[in-house]
Order: C-alpha cells, then sequence, then structure tokens
C-alpha cells in the first residue's frame, strides 16, 4: 500500500476508535446514572420504611379502672376542637392514668431538642431538672442539645430510659439568627439520626421550665402549640408577617391560630417536612434580602395554616411566665422563665 493509503487507513481506524469510545462512555454514564438513581429511590424507602409509625392502634388493657367518660359534660369554657377536627389538649380533655396505659404499650421513645448558645446555657440546668420531673414520666426521652459551649453543660441525674447527647454547633452575631439557624439543624438531625431511634420528636425553647405533667396526650402527627400572648385575639391581630414579599405571609382575614416557636413536634416524618420547608423558605427570604416579623415563629405559622396540625396544644403547654394568670389555665405545665433580654441577648 502506498504512503498515503496506509495514512488514510490509520485516520479511519482512529476515527472509528474515538467514536466507539463515545458510545461506550455514553452507556457507561446512562448505566451509572440509573444505578444512582436506583440508589437514591432505595435510600428513600428505606428513610421511609424506618419512618413509618409504629401502628399499634389504641389498645387498653383489660380490667384498668378509671373514671367514665361522659358525651355530656366537658370543658365548656374552651374550645377543644379545631374546624378540622384537630382536638385542642386542655386540662379536664384526658384521663392521665388511662392514656399513659396506652402508650406504655407501645414502647415509643421521644427525642427532644433544645438549643443553648452564648448565654442562654444559663437556663440548661432548670430546663433540664424540670423536665424530669414532669416531660414524659415514665417514658423513654433522648434529649438532644445544641451549644457552642459544650464544656458549660452541667451534670443532672437522668432518670431510667432517659439520655442526653451534647452537640457542638457554631454560634452566630444575632440572636435572630441563633433562633432561625434551629430549623436546619433539626432538619439534619431527623434526617441522619433520628430514623432509628425515635418515634415522635418536640423541638422546644430553652428558656423555659416544667411545672406541670407534659406527656403522651401531647402526641402526634404534627403537632402545634398555640401562643400564650394571643389565644384570644382576632386573627387581623395575629404577629404574622404581613408583607406579601416574604414567604412568611399571611394576609389579614386569613389564619387559624397563632402558634408559638418556642414548642412543636409531632412524628419524624412530619416535623421533618415542617424543618425542611421552613429551612427552604427562611432562605428564599434570605436571598431576597427580608426577614420575616418573628423570623422561624412567622414561618412555622405559615407552614401551619397550609399544613394543619393534627393535634393542638393549649397554652397550658407554653404559658407566659409562671407568676401569670388567665381564667382558662387551670395549669401551667411549660412556661416561659422571664429574662432580660438586653442582657441575655447578643444584640437588639
Ligand atoms: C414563646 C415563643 O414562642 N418564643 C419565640 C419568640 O421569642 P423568644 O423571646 O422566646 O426568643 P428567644 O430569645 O428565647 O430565642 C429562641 C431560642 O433560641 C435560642 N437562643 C437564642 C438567643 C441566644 O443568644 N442563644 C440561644 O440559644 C434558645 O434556644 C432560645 O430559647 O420568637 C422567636 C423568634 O423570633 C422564637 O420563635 C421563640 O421560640
Ligand atoms: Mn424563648
Amino acid at each position: 500500500m502506498s504512503i498515503p493509503g496506509i495514512m488514510l487507513l490509520r485516520q479511519n481506524f482512529l476515527i472509528i476508535l474515538v467514536f466507539f469510545g463515545m458510545v461506550l462512555s455514553g452507556l457507561l454514564y446512562l448505566n451509572n446514572n440509573q444505578n444512582s438513581c436506583n440508589q437514591q429511590k432505595i435510600e428513600r424507602v428505606v428513610i421511609e420504611l424506618k419512618w413509618r409509625q409504629k401502628t399499634f392502634g389504641l389498645r387498653s388493657l383489660p380490667g384498668l379502672l378509671y373514671n367514665q367518660p361522659s358525651v355530656l359534660v366537658g370543658r365548656t369554657d374552651v374550645a377543644s376542637v379545631t374546624p378540622w377536627s384537630a382536638p385542642i389538649i386542655w386540662e379536664g380533655t384526658f384521663d392521665p392514668i388511662l392514656i399513659d396505659s396506652i402508650y406504655k404499650q407501645q414502647n415509643l421513645t421521644i427525642a427532644t431538642t433544645v438549643f443553648a448558645l452564648g448565654k442562654y446555657t444559663r437556663f440548661v440546668k432548670d430546663f433540664l431538672e424540670s423536665a424530669e420531673q414532669h416531660y414524659f414520666v415514665g417514658f423513654r426521652v433522648h434529649y438532644y442539645l445544641f451549644t457552642d459551649q459544650p464544656e458549660s453543660v452541667p451534670e443532672v441525674k437522668m432518670g431510667e430510659n432517659r439520655s442526653l447527647t451534647v452537640r457542638k454547633v457554631q454560634s452566630f452575631k444575632r440572636w435572630q439568627d441563633i433562633s432561625m439557624s434551629r430549623m436546619e439543624q433539626l432538619e439534619k438531625l431527623i434526617e441522619n439520626e433520628l430514623a432509628s431511634e425515635a418515634d415522635y420528636i418536640f423541638c422546644l425553647d430553652i428558656d423555659t421550665k416544667f411545672y406541670g405533667r407534659w406527656g403522651v396526650e401531647s402526641l402526634g402527627r404534627l403537632v402545634g402549640v398555640i401562643h400564650p400572648w394571643l389565644f384570644d385575639a382576632p386573627r387581623d391581630r395575629f404577629t404574622y408577617e404581613r408583607r406579601p414579599e416574604s414567604q412568611a405571609y399571611i394576609p389579614a382575614d386569613e389564619g387559624d391560630y397563632y402558634y408559638a416557636g418556642a414548642a412543636f413536634g409531632g412524628s419524624l416524618e412530619d416535623v421533618h417536612h415542617l424543618t425542611k420547608t421552613c429551612r427552604e423558605k427562611l432562605h428564599i427570604d434570605a436571598a431576597n434580602s427580608i426577614e420575616a416579623v418573628w423570623q422561624e415563629e412567622s414561618h412555622l405559622n405559615k407552614y401551619f395554616l397550609l399544613n394543619k396540625p393534627s393535634k393542638l396544644l393549649s397554652p397550658e403547654y407554653m404559658w407566659r411566665d409562671i407568676n401569670e394568670s388567665a381564667a382558662q389555665i387551670k395549669v401551667i405545665r411549660f412556661s416561659n422563665v422571664a429574662k432580660n433580654y438586653a442582657e441575655v441577648r447578643p444584640n437588639p
């Protein structure tokens, strides 16, 4: 063969080789992609399976004695059901002996998260000590405490089946950022750790203290607490975010109740969706240089407007101050503790 002939053959051969190479890498890419899609699908199914709630029904033990329930007598001074038929829990709407015995059979773990950054570490001792006396007594509780100063966490004697995990997190210069950052931390915690660990989760403020029973009557798929300052206010007076530019916007003629940012909870799946959604909306607002009037509490209220809680807790479960009273509040279970805002917060 002539020299130019050989060159031509070599060139063709090279072109064919490159062509096959491209086809092969294309096939490999497609295959890989398919695999990672399948992988993602499998992971999702696994998470969904892990998060599936235990479905025992509300089994009652034979021979258990308790007061006869009445269909005629109940609280008349407050509403104990929402227009979407979710219970609102007040003193007198549940029997502690009966409800404890039902839930005892479900072998539950309740994850409970609190954050104590900067000077808020001073609230940890009273929170934990009072929780050990009143919060899900007799049930398995796993507290997760997020703090920038793990060394400052006091030794608190825990009851049987109760444990505390301390997590170090970075702090922020503004209290608003500390408060808002909780949503993302909670989303990650549920996603990465709680699936095989807990059945329910409650997310609480740390500048608080328990004074009365908070137990299994509070459990539900998605649980909100009615804010202690606005439970008797008309909806146009609620401190919702009123600027349409914010993702948390609620117009004056909408809204059910005003919920506290200091306490919410429910199943892992529902609270994961809540924290993920609020985190996404907070990021969109930040990108648009807007911060909702009550930060993540405003976004929580928007979330609960569109995703109605399956159970509501009355302000007994998040009261203003132990020294304050209201005719409807027969028991203070959990309350804010008085604080000097200027002294404890890093900024006004
Ligand atoms: C009763 C109630 O519903 N309280 C809400 C309300 O004001 P609060 O006055 O209750 O807010 P706050 O100062 O207690 O901050 C909320 C939480 O953030 C953490 N923190 C805050 C500051 C700090 O320096 N270090 C620290 O650890 C801590 O866990 C605290 O409990 O509005 C906030 C958002 O604007 C939150 O939604 C609160 O839950
Ligand atoms: Mn607070």
